[in-house]
């Protein structure tokens, strides 16, 4: 990594972000709250649950809904796109989770076509529901699990993931680059011949848990909020500011900055320029009209936070 003059401008940076009057109030759609009701039905069919979350936030945002039924259903939490996320601490983030009674944790990379840890989960689960009690479902020889988890963190590739991995079959959930894609209701599908294993897909609609704006933040950074209802223009700024935080600079030479930069709007400008995403508009001066080039400071926004999404900003580890 290129030092720059990091060294100094270290101390420029933000030490905290200003969030301004903001409220996470409106940052998720009602519908969220009814698939809560279904999942929460269809509970007793099922052996494991399987909670899906993003592994850049191991902490943030997830659901604490299902921890009065922990006591009765194993769990099994997969951090998945382990392909974004900067693992390089991760004894801290295992044993906080330790700590908060999750011990069954699995990191994944579903974008992968055959994922090494996807194969783990299939002698995972079975360990996990054979040395828990099942309950009314001692008699049944096949597994059920229960994919749960907020929207966007692959709920649908990690089933498609298992059926390529275990049943060298293709697609069965619908993959969406926008949260809240999948709105099929509790679909039970095969995921595995020996031992037999069926998942509840569910609608992927779990609310997160939101106990700051910055949590809300960080959950709209890793997509799983709708970007308009929090606004492009404050998530690419708190990008930038997370960036330059986790010490992560690539950004510098990939929109050709001369070095980093804590002001998102300069950031922004580079970004237009460099990717041509600028406008011209009519300017009135004391003699008339010109016309002159802008950026468009919500496209580059835009790029931003897509470049960082796919990965092409670093690994980072959010939490
Ligand atoms: N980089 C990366 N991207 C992933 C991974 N898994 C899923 N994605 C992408 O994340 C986005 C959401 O994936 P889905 O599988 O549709 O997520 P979901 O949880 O089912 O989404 P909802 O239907 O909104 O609940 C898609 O663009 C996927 O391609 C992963 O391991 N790594």
């Amino acid at each position: 990594m290129k030092l720059y003059r990091v060294l100094r401008n270290v101390d420029m940076f933000r030490t905290v972000f200003d969030f301004g009057e903001r409220e996470v109030a409106h940052w998720f759609p009602g519908h969220m709250a009814k698939g809560l009701k279904q999942m929460k039905a269809s509970l007793k069919k099922v052996d494991c649950i399987v909670e899906i979350h993003d592994a850049r936030i191991p902490f943030s945002g997830r659901n604490p809904m299902f921890q009065d039924t922990l006591d009765v259903r194993p769990h099994l939490l997969v951090l998945n796109k382990m392909d974004l996320a900067d693992l390089s601490n991760k004894q801290r983030i295992l044993k906080k989770l330790e700590k908060d009674g999750v011990t069954n944790v699995l990191f994944t990379d579903c974008f992968k076509q055959i994922d090494s840890n996807v194969k783990k989960m299939v002698p995972m689960v079975q360990k996990i529901i054979e040395t828990n009690p099942r309950f009314n479902r001692e008699e049944n020889r096949d597994f059920c699990l229960m994919v749960i988890g907020v929207p966007n963190v692959g709920k649908s590739s990690l089933i498609n993931s298992l059926r390529r991995t275990n049943l060298k079959k293709g697609r069965a959930s619908r993959v969406g680059g926008e949260p809240g894609i999948t709105r099929a209701v509790l679909t039970k599908i095969q995921v595995c011949e020996r031992p037999l294993i069926y998942l509840l897909d569910t609608p992927g609609v779990l609310p997160p848990k939101i106990e700051s704006v910055e949590t809300g933040m960080k959950l709209a950074l890793c997509g799983t909020i709708l970007d308009h209802l929090v606004g492009e223009d404050i998530i690419a700024d708190y990008l930038l500011y997370s960036l330059n935080r986790l010490g992560k600079f690539s950004y510098v030479e990939k929109y050709d900055l001369q070095e980093p930069s804590d002001n998102i709007q300069h950031v922004l400008k580079r970004i237009a320029v460099k990717l041509g995403k600028t406008q011209k508009v009519k300017a009135f001066t004391g003699v008339g009209s010109i016309r002159v080039t802008i950026p468009n400071f919500t496209a580059a926004a835009y790029d931003f936070i897509r470049a960082f999404r796919k990965g092409e900003l670093g690994q980072v580890m959010l939490d």
